[in-house]
């Protein structure tokens, strides 16, 4: 992503001061882990069970998008059963080889978590089915029609998979894991929630209606109303008296180009490509993505989740077309009859 236009609430790129207080502020167990009701109970029951047998609980999949707690999830797994941690991801893994190693270096019902599990190889992939299912791996010595395989037992883990999409992963793939969360946008109170606990630990002043507000520019994301919290408090203790109001918050978020359904500069960016540059669509992501200077994931995985959710930005069969609201947003006058018939139709086809 450009540097000069990485916007404040989607950017993924923090300092490492900006890591350790997101780390600081992870729930560390999932009472303490707000929203995600479902998710949380359903896990909690699995958890449970799992420590009353004594044994690994099922392997767990987690999915949806960025921010929403799959690293916090699979950190409070192996917190509730008091187990090790483990952590890597799909793109660290290229070769079964380096899967291999890490999973023979396992203690038994070590949690090991796979962030981005859709972006492994195919072969660590299909090692991966063997280790889910038997416990065991088969471990390739020599090249060619002279190579072995020598099986190696590992002891009992649990996985815990993490995707953005989890309409990628190979059935087979999917079918491995026990238990499978599909984790959604959290709605203002719980963000709220979220928000005042972060400034709690923060050791920040802030009013209900500093944090209402804060969490209503959100998109639904923790990680982004923690970051939000983080300028705000910034701009508190610079311009102000440290305590975070709602006249505060709505200058500050204002100054840092947070609009006030949450929009950064890159979705707006993204309806802004849409609506003038291709008359509010259909167009094609490829094309979007090169029009705000993205790459087609970030525009797809990080602007596109929210705007589609918000009804800015449909997906069509025949491309992402911009919706009535869309224009709107933007201070523009809806054209007549562009081409939102199709609007119904979400699919990711291009
Ligand atoms: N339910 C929650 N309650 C409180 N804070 C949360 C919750 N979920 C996430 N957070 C906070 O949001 C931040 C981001 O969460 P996390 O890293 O777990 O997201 P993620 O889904 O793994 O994102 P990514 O897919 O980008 O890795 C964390 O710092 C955590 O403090």
């Amino acid at each position: 992503m450009d540097e000069n236009v990485r916007p404040l609430v989607s950017g993924d790129a923090v300092d490492l001061e900006e890591r350790k207080i997101e780390s600081a502020l992870r729930p560390r167990t999932l009472a303490e882990f707000g929203g995600q009701r479902r998710v949380s109970e359903q896990l909690e029951l699995v958890l449970h069970a799992a420590r009353g047998r004594n044994r690994a609980p099922d392997h767990v999949l987690l999915s949806g998008p960025p921010g929403l707690g799959k690293t916090t999830l699979a950190m409070i797994i192996a917190s509730e059963m008091s187990a090790p941690l483990r952590v890597t991801s799909g793109p660290a893994i290229q070769h079964a080889g380096d899967l291999a190693a890490i999973l023979s270096g396992l203690s038994e019902g070590e949690v090991l978590f796979l962030d981005e599990i859709h972006r492994m190889s195919r072969p660590a992939e299909e090692l991966l089915y063997m280790a889910m299912e038997d416990f065991r791996v088969d471990v390739i010595v020599g090249k060619g029609p002279g190579a072995t395989a020598i099986p190696l037992e590992i002891p009992p883990f649990t996985l815990v998979g993490a995707t953005t999409r989890a309409g990628l992963l190979p059935g087979p793939l999917r079918d491995r894991f026990g238990f499978t969360g599909h984790l959604e946008f959290y709605d203002a109170p719980e963000l709220e929630k979220i928000v005042n606990r972060s400034a709690d630990l923060l050791e920040v002043d802030i009013t209900p209606e500093g944090a209402a507000e804060i969490a209503s520019r959100s998109r639904g994301t923790p990680r982004i109303a923690n970051r939000l919290l983080r300028r705000v408090r910034d701009y508190a203790e610079v311009r102000a008296d440290g305590i975070i109001t709602l006249a505060l918050s709505k200058a500050a978020l204002e100054l840092y180009e947070v609009d006030r359904m949450g929009l950064d500069r890159l979705d707006r960016s993204v309806l802004d490509a849409l609506c003038r540059r291709f008359g509010g669509g259909p167009v094609g992501l490829s094309t979007l993505a090169v029009a705000v200077g993205e790459e087609r994931e970030t525009v797809e995985e990080v602007a596109e989740p929210f705007l589609v959710r918000s009804g800015y930005l449909a997906r069509t069969p025949r491309g992402r077309v911009a919706t009535p609201a869309a224009w709107r947003h933007l201070g523009l006058n809806v054209p007549k009859g562009a081409g939102f018939a199709d609007t119904l139709f979400d699919t990711d086809n291009e």
